[in-house]
């Protein structure tokens, strides 16, 4: 049996003598689910793990006896126990391999991430090939096609094709001839790279590939001793812990040292086999394990570590310059010790908390992966986390060795799963089930996805990836340690941002966006643009870009949605900017079907594909992929971006870190950045800025959308009063303007382009079904005054709502949360509260959504909901009177 519980006091620790001579053990006091508390000794090695505990934190000891002493339980250890410290902390398998060469290395790779280099890229074709001929796919195929997928990389490191290929020749002939010793035996079942995630032990990981039950690790370096390398067989023990706990024992592993086939015998001594197989231990997995807790605890409690936690040499290490800067340059006490200056208080101060705030944001990655195996597959759906209950249908093998496969959704489901995502595809079960890491390739009533192993799948959940968080991480590192000082006088207000002065005019009929287009060309530092709903805020960002293309100016154009992104691209290509000297980099998925044309293919010849990239004057990506390894080579001398309110800080200089200045462009009085955890990462730099550096700022302040009905409350809400209509055709527009639409045809509380329409609430959290229903009439009201259902959209709290009002309007009626409405507009908005008593959910904890709510329609907007539950807060109290006035 397991006990696992939260540590309530002090560990005593202490020396015993049994009959086997001196013992240590421990004695930990722990917090059970059902509140009793119990006392746990853990013995012999275990107590290092042990002593890393401090109150507060959950552990977990496997295979526990149980025995009384003086009427009370207690638990200990026994040789098949583990003792697992915070196991809801997912460690990742590369960490604990990090870790055991030393501790701060593992640190220094959270930092920087990984670089673009030659070694790096040449790895990843390896792996690929290594998977494609574990497919039973033909060699020089496959690296035909890998090195072609690795065009762009390859350019941008000034490799050829033909080298590259030869290179990774050499290395897979080690892969060939290893399998094809495999195949002499007879059951010699095996697959490819594999997802694997450990609820027990707290660690996950892609093991390279797994042959008969045993992980099987690729090495693109040499190993010429007979044994693999400890760290190697550190990280195989992970894979074997993590394949054991899906039922399968393991007693060996093997290191592939690919590099071995490709020495000269004649000029290497030593044993150039590239395969080196070794034999599972119980003590070198609980050695892993304690590892792991090592990692875990560090975390949890915050600290950094300085590398004197173990014995690794300095004097070897390939890092230890990084390590002395890093050290240096934050400050921080490590074994290799410090160069340079540390940086100034606030700085160190400021990357303190959002290091923190990035970290607490990685703990709710690892609580969302604790939720596939917490919560039941009806909770996960309910939550929109997963679509379950799937029909499988078929499955087909593509070129190159990998599925598509296909399922059909027995009933409508919504969830947080769009086209292009990479989900767990599961045959029931996400981590217990036979599971595949698989992407959407389109998502309707059937299902199309795309994986390396044929699954039968009926359950698809969300991915919680950590990539986000690492490259936070990494562009928070890049922006104060690497960055600019000037840049960093601006962001730290020891400096004021600097304009050219301009004659030029922009815009000649509206002063602010003039104004904004003339600080964005001029910044010397940066501009800020405050756009409220509909004031122009793409115009002025083509009209900008416009004017910096025709100064000879490179051009970055970023927003943290891919919507955005071709939304503003579109309008630059509008303005008339040469579609020729324009890219966008992107996915396939993630690039609208209209702007596929300017894509940057990554495939092909390196030269080819390098000059696409580095002569184009606009290069047009999301904030996400301005991280990626790619991206992050170019320079720019502006980078302007959209919906900078929604991003975070250290998610804005994964862009603004590109280019010599910066524009931003958003509202914060819209939706706030999209984390996790509530930390300092919900505040924007955008808006740290405005109230930094107002004079950098300007505000749009006409609108071109809304009847100036629709925009009074939120002017005076939330821009002080200063929004207006941009003209008096906007101000007056009403749905009499659209074609075959009257509205002497609605019935008279209707009539006003604003209405409120009260439904006594029925009490249920989530969903109103009254509400529901009213919103179904309304519709059919609008309808019949001749309004199309393109031009109708419904705007819900909760997703749950989004489905009921779905299940009982036309499906060409767009019905969703107010997340995913910003940006858009439409002729008419109703809104449906779901208030009963009292005022729960999104919506109503911050107000920028109800602005953005209310900021949708253009002619008319609906309010439904119970007004006895809106009066009991003011602002919608306000928000009634001007709906009734
Ligand atoms: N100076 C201008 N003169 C004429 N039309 C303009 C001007 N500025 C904006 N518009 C028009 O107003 C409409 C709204 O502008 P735009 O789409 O740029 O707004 P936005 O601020 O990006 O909207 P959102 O808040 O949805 O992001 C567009 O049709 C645009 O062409």
């Amino acid at each position: 049996m397991n006990v696992r519980g939260t540590v309530t006091d002090d560990v005593t620790a202490r020396t015993v003598s049994t009959g086997h001579g001196e013992s240590q053990l421990a004695e930990v006091p722990l917090r059970q689910d059902d509140d009793s508390v119990v006392t746990v000794t853990c013995w012999g090695k275990w107590t290092e793990s042990t002593s890393l505990l401090e109150p507060g934190m959950d552990l977990l000891v496997t295979d526990v006896e149980e025995d009384e002493f003086n009427g009370e339980v207690r638990y200990s250890t026994t040789g098949a126990s583990y003792v697992v410290v915070e196991p809801s902390f997912l460690v990742n398998v590369t960490a604990i391999r990090n870790w055991v060469e030393c501790p701060r290395l593992y640190y220094l790779n959270k930092l920087s991430g990984v670089p673009l280099n030659y070694p790096v890229v040449k790895g990843t074709i390896v792996h690929e090939v290594f998977g494609d001929l574990l497919r039973g796919r033909d060699l020089e195929a496959s690296i035909d096609e890998r090195v072609g997928d690795r065009g762009l990389e390859l350019g941008l490191l000034g490799e050829g094709p033909s080298s590259v290929k030869e290179d990774v020749r050499k290395n897979a002939s080690a892969i060939e001839g290893w399998l094809e010793q495999g195949r002499l035996t007879e059951d010699d079942e095996w697959r490819s790279e594999q997802l694997l995630i450990s609820e027990t032990f707290g660690i996950r990981g892609r093991a390279d590939a797994i042959r008969r039950g045993a992980p099987v690790e690729l090495k693109t370096g040499k190993n010429l001793r007979k044994e693999p390398r400890f760290k190697d067989k550190v990280q195989a023990a992970c894979y074997a812990l993590l394949l054991e706990e899906h039922g399968d024992s393991v007693d060996t592993g093997t290191l592939l040292y690919t590099k071995n086939s490709a020495l000269e015998r004649n000029e290497e001594t030593g044993d150039l086999t590239p395969a080196k197989d070794f034999s599972m231990g119980a003590g070198l997995l609980k050695y892993v394990v304690r590892l792991r807790n090592e990692i875990a605890a560090m975390e949890m409690s915050g600290s950094i570590p300085t590398g004197k936690e173990a014995d690794a040499k300095c004097e070897y290490c390939f890092e230890r310059d990084t390590c002395m800067v890093v050290s240096g340059r934050l400050d921080q006490e490590s074994k290799a010790g410090q160069i340079g200056q540390p940086l100034p208080d606030e700085e160190l101060e400021h990357f303190d908390r959002l290091y923190r705030a990035i970290e607490d944001e990685r703990r709710a990655v690892h609580r969302e992966y604790a939720k596939l195996w917490e919560q039941s597959a009806e909770e996960r759906a309910d939550d929109d986390r997963a679509l379950i209950d799937l029909e499988f249908v078929d499955k087909r093998e593509l070129e190159g060795g990998r599925w598509e496969l296909r399922a059909r959704q027995r009933r409508p489901g919504t969830s947080k799963l769009r086209e292009g995502d990479l989900v767990l595809a599961s045959d029931g079960h996400p981590v217990r089930g036979e599971a595949e890491l698989a992407r959407i390739e389109r998502l309707e009533d059937e299902i199309v996805l795309t994986a390396d192993e044929p699954v039968e799948v009926s359950r698809l959940d969300v991915y919680p990836s950590e990539l986000t968080t690492d490259r936070l991480l990494t562009a928070l590192h890049d922006a104060l340690l690497k960055g600019d000082s000037r840049r960093k006088d601006i962001l730290f207000g020891r400096a004021t941002p600097e304009f050219e002065p301009l004659e030029e005019t922009f815009i000649d009929n509206n002063a602010a966006q003039n104004e904004a287009v003339t600080k964005a060309v001029g910044a010397r530092d940066c501009a800020l643009i405050h756009g409220p709903p509909g004031a122009g805020k793409t115009y002025t960002i083509a009209q900008s870009i416009g004017a910096m293309i025709d100064r000879g100016e490179r051009v970055l154009l970023s927003a943290f949605t891919n919507r955005a992104v071709d939304n503003a691209l579109e309008a630059v290509i509008d303005h008339g900017v040469d579609p020729d000297t324009i890219v966008r980099v992107g996915s396939e998925s993630g690039v609208r079907e209209d702007m596929q044309g300017y894509r940057l293919e990554w495939a092909g010849n390196p030269e080819t594909r390098l000059a696409e990239l580095q002569d184009a004057q606009v290069v047009a990506a999301t904030t996400a992929s301005c991280g990626s390894r790619v991206m992050s080579e170019q320079s720019f001398d502006v980078a302007l971006i959209d919906e900078a309110a929604q991003l975070t800080e250290p998610g804005t200089y994964a862009a603004t870190e590109l280019a010599d200045r910066f524009v931003l462009v958003g509202d914060h009085e819209q939706l706030p950045p999209v984390v996790r955890a509530d930390t300092d990462l919900s505040t924007s730099l955008f808006e740290r800025l405005v109230e930094l550096h107002p004079d950098a700022g300007v505000m749009l302040d006409r609108q071109y959308r809304m009847n100036q009905r629709i925009q009074a409350f939120s002017s005076r809400e939330f821009y002080e009063g200063q929004l207006r209509p941009a003209s008096g055709e906007v101000a007056s527009r009403t749905l009499d303007d659209l074609e075959g639409v009257s509205r002497t045809a609605l019935p008279d509380d209707l009539l006003d382009p604003v209405s409120f329409v009260h439904v006594e609430g029925d009490g249920e959290r989530y969903t109103d079904d009254d509400e529901a229903d009213r919103i179904a009439d309304l519709i059919t009201t609008y309808e019949r005054a001749g309004l199309e259902r393109e031009q109708i959209g419904v705007i819900a709290p909760f997703r749950a709502q989004v489905s009921t009002i779905s299940n009982r309007v036309p499906s060409d009626v767009t019905v969703d949360t107010v997340d995913r409405f910003q940006g858009s507009s439409k002729e008419v908005i109703i809104i449906s509260f779901t208030a009963t008593g009292a005022l729960e959910g999104p919506i109503f904890e911050d107000y920028r959504r109800i602005n953005v709510a209310l900021t949708r329609p253009k002619r008319g907007l609906v309010l439904v909901g119970d007004r006895n539950a809106l009066e009991s807060d003011p602002t919608y109290s306000r928000m009634l009177e001007w709906a009734d006035r």
